[in-house]
């Protein structure tokens, strides 16, 4: 489909006796973000170097870009997780010798690499070794030369691991401005907030298999919903409310007030639990109805699996 920029049809990946990715299958629409998420392990890298061709599938399809990841190969951008670049060579060198691999004539890449460099604060150590760099700034450097080449589908494996939290947003900035300019981003983290905050769509693996795909929304839906109340509240009132599926006190206010926290069955809303409270004549001074995070979520539906 002309929409799709990266679609996986029942792909497994098996390393001897281990199968590391199974049956998995998603679509990335073009022009979106998508988070590819799971705990270590989950068989992320693994399904990234099929995408990219850098490994066969033991099973399944891969289309990228409308065909093989070999033929779209000049209009991919990937940072893999091992980063590396040649060390004696300057990030000017390093972006207009890797832009040449894909096709980009050295003055373009140069006159653009350049300009990224600058805009990324990078300008002063553009003619600099690599090994004068920090660790950040060659990650920068890493970024822009698999960027230079204005690629139509952008592949990051972990970017943001190894970057502190101002480069972090810098990075997240970098991802929204290519979704912008209509490039598809994928990248893998096993870290929700930057998913929270950049991603349309998630796709989430554990032990090598989907256990979700779908929106932020979707993915929030599938874990339990809060329900702050504070007031002079027993535990056992408290577990009687409809849709209450455990309660903690979460410490002392004031006037004997105690803070609790109820967390609610799957699927359902505050507003019974609150509406019984009140008819009950619940002593409850404040309330606060929560969405859980895609944290909370990530840690329902990889069955606790998480590390994040
Ligand atoms: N070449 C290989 N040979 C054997 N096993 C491998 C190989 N590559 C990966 N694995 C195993 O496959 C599983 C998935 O690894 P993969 O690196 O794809 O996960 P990941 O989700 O990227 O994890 P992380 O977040 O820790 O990088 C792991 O158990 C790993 O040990």
């Amino acid at each position: 489909m002309a929409d799709v920029a990266l679609s996986l049809e029942g792909v497994c990946k098996q390393y001897g006796d281990f199968e590391a990715v199974r049956d998995l299958s998603f679509a990335v629409k073009r022009g979106t973000i998508c988070g590819f998420l799971g705990p270590n392990g989950a068989g992320k890298t693994s399904s990234v170097r099929m995408m990219l061709g850098l490994s066969e599938p033991t099973a399944g399809q891969i289309t990228v870009l409308g065909g093989t990841a070999a033929k779209a190969l000049d209009r991919i951008g990937f940072m893999p997780e091992e980063r590396g670049l040649y060390r004696k060579m300057t990030p000017v060198d390093v972006i207009v010798f890797l832009a040449g691999l894909k096709g980009v004539k050295a003055s373009v890449a140069r006159k653009r690499g350049k300009e990224m460099l600058e805009a990324q604060g990078l300008g002063p150590f553009m003619n600099k070794q690599i090994r004068s760099l920090s660790k950040g700034m060659s990650q920068k450097v890493q970024l822009i030369s698999c960027l230079v080449h204005e690629p139509e589908l952008v592949i990051l494996d972990e970017p943001f691991s190894g970057l502190d939290p101002v480069n972090q947003q810098g990075l997240e900035t970098v991802i929204r401005d290519l979704a912008k300019r209509g490039a598809t981003v994928l990248f893998s983290t096993h870290v929700m907030q930057h998913a929270e905050r950049l991603c349309e769509k998630v796709v989430l693996l554990t032990k090598g298999q989907k256990v979700f795909e779908g929106s932020l929304k979707e993915a929030r839906a599938a874990a339990p919903r809060h329900l702050d109340l504070e007031g002079a509240l027993g535990a056992a009132d408290l577990m009687a409310l409809p849709g209450v599926a455990s309660v903690s006190d979460m410490g002392a206010t004031e006037d004997g007030a105690h803070l609790w926290q109820c967390r609610l069955h799957a699927g359902q809303s505050a507003h019974e639990a609150l509406k019984a409270a009140f008819l009950r004549g619940l002593d409850v001074r404040r309330f606060e109805a929560k969405e859980p995070s895609l944290h909370e979520a990530f840690i329902v539906l990889t069955g606790g699996e998480a590390d994040a």
